[in-house]
């Protein structure tokens, strides 16, 4: 593993040998970390020199790491931390019973970080080798070193002790976890550049693991492969640039390629976030790469309005802001057309499963009317509108203009008439509208992480016999099951997808049904 962009960064062989090696002796080598909420001077170096500590980890906290307690019988010290007697610990990758020795990375008045630097006994079945070598550092993951089955039986014991907690529920029927692709999923990323001079190299990738510097990646394994492994030459690019130093930020969006359709053979667009304008040599040199590899390039050197394309050849078509990307979802034969800037799900794998089982969920007939809130794209919207015909409606209702007019546009290219798509900021009361006001059988909503907590508000005005919730905030769709309970639902199902395999993002999907009175 490489160093860092900071001061100082420990190096470690994380090589799939090294781990094998290190597996086979039962003492795994884990990389360190380093913390934002740094200790005083005085405190690292007392916690730098600190000899590592064995620990058994007991359970795991919710954002996947393991929890040990001082001297309890669990968490057991080697009987030189007495005062510290029931004080928990967080540590970084280590799994349930395994006893690890543990470096300490920040102590608190009442808790203490560390990370696992070796498993010394009761190694956990379900640990794998990272897939990635950045992984310790980078902090675009935190769960490589588990097999990807227990990360997601883990995101649904989360959910599950969520409902219970903020709700006192369960769910009738725990659904299958959404099982997508793995590795190589994320269509959709904002990756930071920083030029170090000191080593004369860009950086292009994700923060490390809490703090504000960027990781050195040659390689990112999570990313879709066709920008994951370009890292390094994006680098290297960025390096011969005149303003290496003038660049911020990479904004990726990706989409599959349909050769038949406009752009359809760009499907990948970056977004070069430059804060002084690009001389020409520069621009001449991205143009070179970039059309090298058929992407789309943009330079944004203020806020969103000043993205401009740029034209790679001559046939390029520059009459509009941006070029087009699509996604398409086959099980209902429809192709979904979108911009760089555009929400779209980062992983079609598991979009393609998550909206088939969300339209299931909603056991749709023919001449049913659907709402579908925060409705982007019209993702949901439009496998909807296939589902209750032509003799049914889906009205959508999204925040952002212009996907609203995208998602309407999207209606129409896919020959959909039975849908109407409206901008509303649903953070405010909209029963006043004619569209709130038609009754509707069942309701989708999709929220961003926040939830849906005004939408609970005036929910008994759509008057939904069923209702499909897809989430990216377990802690958001507690509080608003909460909600949904108390206003006569009953929760059906629940469920994780595995949106944001080796993260710790927990992405839900729950069904509730109006309990007849
Ligand atoms: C999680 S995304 C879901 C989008 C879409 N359902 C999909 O599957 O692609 C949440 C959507 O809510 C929209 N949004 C965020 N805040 C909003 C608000 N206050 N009112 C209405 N829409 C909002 C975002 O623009 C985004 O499209
Ligand atoms: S985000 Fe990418 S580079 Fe970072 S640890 Fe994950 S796979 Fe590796």
């Amino acid at each position: 593993m490489q160093p860092t962009d900071s001061k100082t960064s420990t190096t470690l062989d994380t090589t799939q040998d090294a781990v094998q090696k290190a597996n086979d002796t039962q003492a795994i080598a884990i990389p360190p970390n380093k913390k934002k909420s740094k200790p005083s001077p005085k405190t690292r170096r007392r916690l730098k020199e600190a000899e590592p500590i064995p620990f058994t980890v007991d359970r795991l906290s919710h954002d996947g790491r393991g929890v040990a307690i001082y001297g309890n019988g669990f968490g057991v010290d080697d009987g030189h931390a007495e005062d510290k007697h029931g004080k928990t610990v967080f540590v970084s990758f280590a799994l349930p019973g395994e006893s690890a020795l543990v470096k300490i990375t920040n102590s608190r008045a009442s808790f203490e970080e560390g990370d696992a630097i070796s498993i010394t006994a009761n190694t956990n079945p379900e640990r794998a080798v990272p897939p990635c070598p950045h992984f310790g550092v980078c902090g675009g993951c935190n769960l490589q070193h588990w097999e990807p089955v227990g990360q997601i039986n883990f995101k649904q014991s989360v959910l599950a002790e969520m409902l219970m907690h903020q709700a006192n529920v369960a769910p009738d029927h725990w659904l299958e976890p959404v099982v997508g692709d793995r590795l190589g999923y994320r269509t959709k990323a904002r990756l930071g550049v920083r030029y170090v001079v000191k080593k004369e190299t860009a950086l292009v990738g994700f923060r490390e693991r809490s703090s504000n510097f960027l990781a050195e990646l040659n390689e990112c394994h999570i990313l879709d492969p066709r920008i994951g492994f370009e890292i390094e030459n994006l680098k290297t690019l960025i390096s011969t640039l005149e303003s290496r130093d003038k660049i911020a930020q990479l904004e990726l969006a990706m989409g599959e390629q349909i050769p038949e359709l406009p752009d359809g053979n760009q499907p990948v667009a970056l977004i070069v976030r430059n804060l002084e304008p690009l001389s020409d040599a520069d621009i001449d040199k991205l143009k070179v790469f970039f059309a090298a590899r058929n992407w789309q390039l943009y330079l944004q050197s203020k806020g969103v309005d000043s993205i401009q394309r740029i034209a790679l050849t001559n046939d390029d078509d520059m009459s509009q802001q941006f070029g087009r990307l699509y996604y398409q979802l086959p099980e209902y034969d429809l192709t979904f057309e979108f911009i760089p800037t555009d929400f779209t799900q980062v992983n079609l794998s598991v979009n393609r499963q998550m909206t088939k089982i969300a339209c299931d969920l909603l056991e749709l007939k023919a001449g049913e009317r659907v709402l579908d809130l925060f409705s982007g794209l019209g993702n949901f919207s439009l496998p909807l509108a296939r589902l209750v015909g032509e003799t049914g409606s889906v009205i959508g209702v999204e925040g952002s203009e212009a996907m609203t007019a995208r998602a309407a546009d999207n209606a129409r290219r896919n020959g959909i008439t039975n849908t109407e798509f409206y901008s509303q900021d649903l953070t405010q009361d909209c029963t006043d509208k004619p569209w709130a006001n038609q009754g509707f059988d069942a309701l989708l909503i999709d929220p961003p992480r926040s939830g849906a907590w005004e939408i609970m508000q005036y929910l008994p005005k759509f008057n939904a016999e069923r209702i499909v919730y897809v989430s990216c905030n377990p802690a958001t769709l507690a509080r608003d099951t909460k909600a949904l309970l108390e206003q006569g639902y009953r929760l059906t199902h629940a469920g994780v997808m595995d949106m944001f395999c080796h993260t710790g993002h927990v992405e839900s999907i729950a069904r509730f049904e109006k309990i007849a009175v």
